[in-house]
C-alpha cells in the first residue's frame, strides 16, 4: 500500500481549453489579440500568477497591469469547467489504485478554490484525502514542500508522485520521490530531457506501472 500523489492540470484533467476561453475573454475585454490553444497549454505549470504574466509577456502588457489581471482572471477561474474534461482512463485508474489499497493526493499550482471546483464538478473529489493547491502554503511547486505535506497527509507507506511537466519532474527530484511522467500533457521539453522514473501515455498502464515501481522492478 502506497501513498500516491498526482498533478492536476495536463495529468488527470485537460484543463488548457477552459483556461484558453477565461484567457482571452480577458485580453479581449482589454482590447488584445487572442492567444492559441498551444500557447495556453505552454503557459500552465507554475499557477495563475505565472499563467497571467506569460500571457501579457505575449501580448506586451505592462507589468503594472499584473495584479489588476490577475484579479479579473481569478474572478472567472472558479466557473471555468465546463470544457475540462479528465484525460481518458483517469477514473478508472483512480479506481483501481484505491481498490488496491492506495491513499490518494493532488499537489498542483492551481489555486485552491477552483481546483475543488473542477474536482467536484468532474465528481473525482472523492478519491483524494489531500489536496493541496498553488495558495495552499506559502511555497509551490517546483518547491518540495507542498509534496512533502501532501504525502504527510497520507500517513505512511512508500511514495509515488504523477505529473506532466518540468516542474513536476524538479519537484520529485527535489523531493528525493520517484516519479511518473504522463507524456500527453502540457511538458514544453521532449521526454528524454525530463527526469522520470517511468513515463506512460495511457493511464490503463498506471496501475501497472505503480506496481511495479514499489516492486522495485523499475
Ligand atoms: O499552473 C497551474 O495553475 C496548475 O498547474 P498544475 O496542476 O500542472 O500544477
Ligand atoms: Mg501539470
Amino acid at each position: 500500500m502506497a501513498r500516491i500523489v498526482f498533478d492536476l492540470d495536463g495529468t488527470l484533467i485537460d484543463s488548457a481549453p477552459d483556461l484558453h476561453g477565461i484567457g482571452n475573454q480577458l485580453l479581449e475585454a482589454e482590447g488584445h489579440a487572442p492567444i492559441s490553444l498551444a500557447d495556453t497549454r505552454a503557459f500552465v505549470g507554475n499557477g495563475a500568477a505565472v499563467f497571467v504574466e506569460r500571457m501579457r509577456a505575449a501580448r506586451g502588457i505592462a507589468d503594472a497591469e499584473q495584479t489588476r489581471l490577475l484579479a479579473a482572471f481569478l474572478r472567472q477561474y472558479e466557473q471555468a469547467v465546463e470544457l475540462t474534461k479528465p484525460y481518458e482512463g483517469v477514473g478508472s485508474a483512480l479506481t483501481a489504485l484505491a481498490r488496491a489499497g492506495h491513499r490518494l493526493g493532488i499537489c498542483t499550482n492551481k489555486p485552491i478554490a477552483p481546483t475543488r471546483a473542477v474536482l467536484n464538478h468532474l465528481d473525482l473529489a472523492g478519491f483524494f484525502e489531500v489536496v493541496l493547491g498553488g495558495d495552499s502554503l506559502a511555497l509551490r511547486k517546483p518547491d518540495p514542500a507542498p509534496l512533502h505535506a501532501a504525502f504527510q497527509a497520507l500517513g505512511a507507506g512508500p511514495q509515488i508522485y504523477v505529473g506532466d511537466s518540468e516542474v513536476d519532474a524538479q519537484t520529485a527530484q527535489r523531493a528525493a520521490v520517484p516519479f511518473l511522467l504522463f507524456t500527453e500533457g502540457y511538458r514544453r521539453s521532449s521526454v528524454a530531457d525530463i527526469a522520470h522514473h517511468a513515463a506512460f501515455s495511457d493511464f490503463a498502464r498506471l496501475p501497472d506501472l505503480v506496481r511495479q515501481t514499489l516492486a522495485g522492478m523499475l
